[in-house]
């Protein structure tokens, strides 16, 4: 893996491992087949950590966190994804763990197994535990975990299997974090691409997101331009977001698979960009979450996506 965002050459290495996905009822190898499992969080102990521009902003203008709004708007959150046909598995609250909603920064589902990451913002590291705990309670496989540097799942993306993006802040990923996690894919063969994301933007999530095999929302203003020419030179088409957008959490969508999305609520004209395309779209109210910085992405860790359609 490059320290810069050029595709690093692959590593040499035995043929692939079978992915689990193939195999059994976990493994993730996208970030956009068909969802069938996955895995949030208790918000019980939500609050607005200044550690985010956003949840900065918000803390500055006297917001604060409605724990029975929060309850309810997760509850909506399980009951779409119940209703899409996801089994949807919940770590149960910690105090002291203010930000456990957002499961995705804590780990990553591999083709493989589980590896547990090591987050950047040192108030979230327990949470890693937390979810290793409800994963293997599950019987679920567990790769390893990272104990390097800094990577959180907002910052990693499945472009497309054998195809694994990092963004780095080096706030909340950095290159000693990457290179831990991209060995592992590196190993088994896949391509690794790190691109520089602006620390005030969080996460990589928070401005790409892969709505399909075909489709991607973007800032493309907040992206690097060699990024962006590597996504489009895989026939990736870019839907625009705008910047306000990216601050509202519009672009930080959930595939489903098939065509089909959960969104965050935030950007309906993102939703109806979304639509034009053959997206079934359903936005769930999440202003709760936004307002600590993250939407629907970040509260959902995938656990078992399947092949078959998209
Ligand atoms: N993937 C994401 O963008 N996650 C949002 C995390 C929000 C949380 N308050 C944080 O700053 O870590």
């Amino acid at each position: 893996m490059p320290a810069d965002n050029r595709p690093s050459s692959l590593n040499p290495s035995p043929a692939p491992a079978p992915s689990l996905a193939r195999q059994r009822s976990a493994g993730t190898s996208d970030d956009y087949s068909r969802l069938h499992d996955v895995l949030l969080a208790s918000p019980r102990h939500l609050a607005i950590v200044p550690c985010n521009k956003v949840s900065e902003d918000a803390l500055e203008k006297g917001q604060s966190s409605c724990g029975v709004r929060a309850s309810e708007q997760h509850r909506r959150l399980s009951d779409a994804l119940a209703a899409a046909g996801v089994r949807v598995r919940t770590v149960r609250p910690v105090g002291g763990l203010a930000d456990l909603a957002f499961t995705r920064d804590t780990s990553l589902m591999t083709p493989w197994g589980l590896i547990g990451l090591r987050p950047g913002a040192v108030h979230r590291r327990a949470e890693v535990d937390a979810v290793l705990d409800t994963v293997r309670a599950a019987g679920l496989p567990v790769l390893g975990r990272i104990t390097e540097g800094r990577i959180e799942g907002g910052d990693i993306c499945l472009l497309r299997p054998g195809h694994l993006v990092i963004g780095l802040s080096g706030l909340r990923t950095d290159l000693a974090g990457a290179t831990a996690l991209a060995r592992w894919f590196e190993l088994r063969g896949w391509t690794v691409t790190t691109t520089p994301v602006d620390p005030d933007l969080l996460h990589l999530d928070t401005h790409f997101c892969m709505a399909g095999p075909d489709h991607a929302l973007a800032c493309v203003e907040k992206l690097q331009p060699d990024f962006v020419a590597m996504i489009e030179s895989l026939g990736i088409e870019l839907l625009a977001v705008t910047p306000e957008e990216v601050l509202a959490l519009g672009c930080n969508i959930l595939a489903l698979g098939d065509r089909r999305i959960i969104s965050t609520g935030s950007a309906p004209r993102v939703d109806d960009l979304l639509r034009q395309r053959g997206y079934a779209v359903e936005a769930v109210s999440l202003d709760e979450f936004t307002q600590c910085g993250g939407g629907v992405h970040c509260l959902t860790m995938p656990l078992h996506r399947g092949s078959g359609a998209h």
